[in-house]
């Protein structure tokens, strides 16, 4: 007999859900559907600078407790509304994480932390959180990291980011190419930039590549281009790129790339060292950027409820503090709104600044 030559190292096939069964499964409700529509045109907006608010991409570095997480929604929502003048509140909602080294890769991949990676019930508790949030009037934010996973939830999605360990993959700029929503690129881990624009340029363009349809079918996926991929300054191996030089020697490179000349800055990562009482100094230094008119059109915050982070032990869930990342360190709720205020009164003076004070008053 001839040896087997193929699938040797594939433990089980699963069958999955298809994503159509999923979204009829949980509809995004139709004022869901025109509440994601126009967030995502007031990002877009922003990001060409048509609108001189700032975005805020603002939550957990992780989702890993839908109940936690609602929480969180239901204290930002008011404070979204209550800055909306002068900033664009998007919930960082993220349920795919990239890692390093290995560990928890988040909540569609292993929902019950536990290592049972019970993925079809994941989709489902990540589709169900999403819409909850997106009916308190929350636009959300995810990172997209496994390619087949936004036809499940992408409908509920405002704003998308590609991780600095992908953003040099073509895999995921061609995913990018294809998305509904604006899509910011992180620089690369070790910190070139270059990288961030080539993939917000390569997105940009018309791609074909190997995907599925709604209904899980293999497809070849011919995509139009998503003219609203844009850059995201986190740090790097050298550290931080946060600086007024550093944004506009960022800036120099997208527009040679003939991208709009702004950023989103990240605060966290490695423009804080992970450090999540010295990301609240940075997103001090950054509002003060903004007061004084540099490019910047967005602003990305880890925060949780409870600051810092905690260790995911084998009691799961019921072994850890409520409201408290279980990947990187996040600022605590009472920093947060201090930031935000921070953030908000830094956008007006910037707005007063380039338009005059109709604006500033508005
Ligand atoms: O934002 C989250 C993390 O920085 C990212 O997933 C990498 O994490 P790790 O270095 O702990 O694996
Ligand atoms: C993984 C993340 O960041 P980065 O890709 O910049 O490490 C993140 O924002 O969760």
């Amino acid at each position: 007999m001839s040896p087997q030559t193929s699938d040797l190292r594939i433990s089980s096939f699963e069958p999955l859900l298809s994503p159509a069964v999923l979204r009829d499964a949980l509809p995004l409700s139709a004022a869901g559907e025109n509440s994601v529509s126009a967030s995502r045109r007031e990002v877009e907006a922003i990001l060409t600078g048509t609108d001189d608010r700032l975005l805020v991409v603002v939550g957990p570095c992780s989702v890993h407790d839908p109940v936690a997480a609602l929480d969180y929604a239901r204290r930002l929502a008011p404070l979204a509304r209550e800055h909306a003048d002068a900033l664009l509140i998007v919930m960082r909602v993220y349920f795919e994480k990239p890692r390093s080294t290995g560990g928890w890769k988040g909540l569609i991949n292993d929902p019950h932390l536990d290592g049972t990676h019970d993925v079809a019930q994941g989709l489902r508790m990540a589709r169900s959180l999403l819409l909850d949030i997106v009916e308190l009037g929350l636009p959300v934010g995810c990172e997209f990291l496994e390619p087949t996973s936004p036809h499940y939830i992408a409908d509920a999605i405002s704003w998308g980011a590609i991780g600095a360990r992908t953003t040099e993959s073509q895999i995921h700029r061609q995913l990018a190419s294809g998305m509904s929503m604006p899509i910011g690129f992180k620089n690369a881990t070790d910190g070139d930039v270059q990288v961030a624009v080539d993939g917000a340029m390569v997105a940009g363009q018309s791609q074909v590549f190997f995907g599925i349809d709604e209904d899980g079918r293999a497809c070849v996926v011919s995509t139009s281009g998503n003219e609203y991929g844009h850059v995201i300054l986190r740090g790097g191996k050298a550290g931080p790129n946060y600086s007024a030089a550093a944004i506009r020697a960022a800036v120099t490179l997208i527009e040679k790339a003939g991208l709009p000349g702004r950023v989103v800055v990240d605060a966290s990562h490695a423009n804080s060292g992970k450090d999540h009482v010295r990301q609240v100094g940075v997103a001090g230094e950054l509002a003060a950027q903004v007061a004084a008119g540099e490019p910047i059109s967005g602003i990305m915050l880890e925060s949780f409820l409870q600051p810092g982070r905690q260790n995911l032990t084998d009691a799961g869930l019921t072994g850890l503090v409520f409201g408290q990342s279980i990947t990187d360190a996040c600022m605590g709720w009472d920093d947060t709104a201090v930031v935000l205020a921070e953030l908000a009164a830094a956008a007006r003076t910037r707005a007063a600044l380039t338009s005059g004070p109709a604006l500033a008053a508005r």
